[in-house]
């Protein structure tokens, strides 16, 4: 079954157009990635299906409900983690829970099982009767996706999950939204600026720039449509050519100070045969390098530009700072 299917999807703003015309559906229990630059539309997106933000013009169903006609059906049917903050502070884990708990009607004893069930499974319920002030970003985040779980929600947003964490608390995150998806069969929906992220967590990701999606499809094929791989030898003989390199398989040679590049498909494969022939050629190796394509070479290929970690950096501590003033 279909968790989420967007038809035409279009916003306006003015005379500009944020998302133009997006189509896309999500099968129940996908990790579906949104990347995309700064100002891509991947916020404007979510708020949308979140029933936020009102389209200007196409169709959206989460879960069987209508986004136009059924907000209530549809605000049931999610939960969301956006990027900005909304625990008390002054509340233990347990409260904040139990507070949101209260706000979505559900029953005490369903709530209080709930509670403790969810706390678990994000690694809090040892630190459940602790003050949130007292928590690590990383912690609050955790408690951010229990809470956003605990009315069931069949579809999760998660719009930058990891923003200024630290890898390691990012792994650990991660493993939790793996968790949830498995055990829960949660559809999650994630915005993400981090590429490493997108790879590791999502069945399929869709690029989203200036408004519209320019690719769509699993980390794996989206890598592998971009390009083959690319060896590299350093060789002082990079400027002989070498007559053995023109087998089918071998896609291009380039050589430049220093070095070959060789580009081909399934380098792993050929690795012996290509170094047997360089031998064969006399060309002496100082070193061999594999790079295979990743979602950032993706990334690059579909938008002109790289989502570089200054990118997020910057905006992880404009954020912050933001975040830091506002308390
Ligand atoms: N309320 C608004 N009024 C006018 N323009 C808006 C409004 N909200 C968003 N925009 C514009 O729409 C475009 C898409 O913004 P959006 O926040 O969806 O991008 P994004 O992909 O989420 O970017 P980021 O990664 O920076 O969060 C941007 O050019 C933004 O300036």
């Amino acid at each position: 079954m279909k968790a989420v299917s967007v038809e035409n999807l279009t916003k306006k703003f003015g005379d500009f157009t944020a998302v133009d015309g997006i189509s896309l559906d999500i099968p129940e229990g996908e990790i579906f990635g949104l990347l995309g630059p700064n100002g891509a539309g991947k916020t404007t997106t979510i708020s949308m299906l979140a029933t936020m933000l009102n389209p200007t013009s196409g169709k959206a169903e989460i879960n069987g409900h209508d986004i136009n006609k059924d907000e209530e059906g549809v605000r049931k049917s999610i939960g969301i983690v956006f990027q900005d903050q909304s625990l008390d502070e002054e509340l233990t884990a347990w409260e904040n829970m139990d507070f949101h708990g209260r706000l979505y009607r559900i029953p005490k004893k369903i709530r209080l099982e709930r509670t403790g069930e969810l706390l678990d499974l994000v690694g809090l319920e040892d630190r459940k009767d602790d003050l949130v002030k007292t928590y690590s970003g990383g912690m609050r985040r955790r408690l951010e996706i229990a809470r956003g779980l605990l009315h069931r929600p069949k579809v999760l947003f998660l719009d930058e999950p990891t923003l200024g964490l630290d890898p390691q608390t990012r792994n650990y995150l991660w493993d939790y939204i793996e968790k949830l998806s498995r055990e829960m069969k949660i559809t999650v929906i994630l915005t993400t600026h981090y590429m490493d992220e997108a790879d590791r967590l999502c069945g399929r990701v869709g690029i989203i720039d200036k408004g519209r999606i320019v690719a769509l499809d699993t980390p794996e094929n989206l890598k592998k449509r971009t390009g083959g791989d690319v060896i590299t030898v350093k060789s002082p003989d990079y400027s002989c050519k070498i007559p053995g390199l023109n087998e089918s398989w071998i896609e291009k040679v380039e050589s430049s100070e220093g070095f070959f590049s060789i580009a081909l498909h399934d380098a792993e494969e050929h690795m012996s045969e290509l170094i047997g022939i360089l031998i064969k050629d006399n060309i002496r190796i100082t070193s061999v390098s594999v790079h295979k394509p990743t979602l950032e070479d993706v990334f690059l290929h579909y938008t002109g530009r790289t989502i570089r970690d200054e990118e997020a950096g910057t905006k992880d501590h404009m954020r912050m700072a933001y975040k830091t003033r506002r308390h």
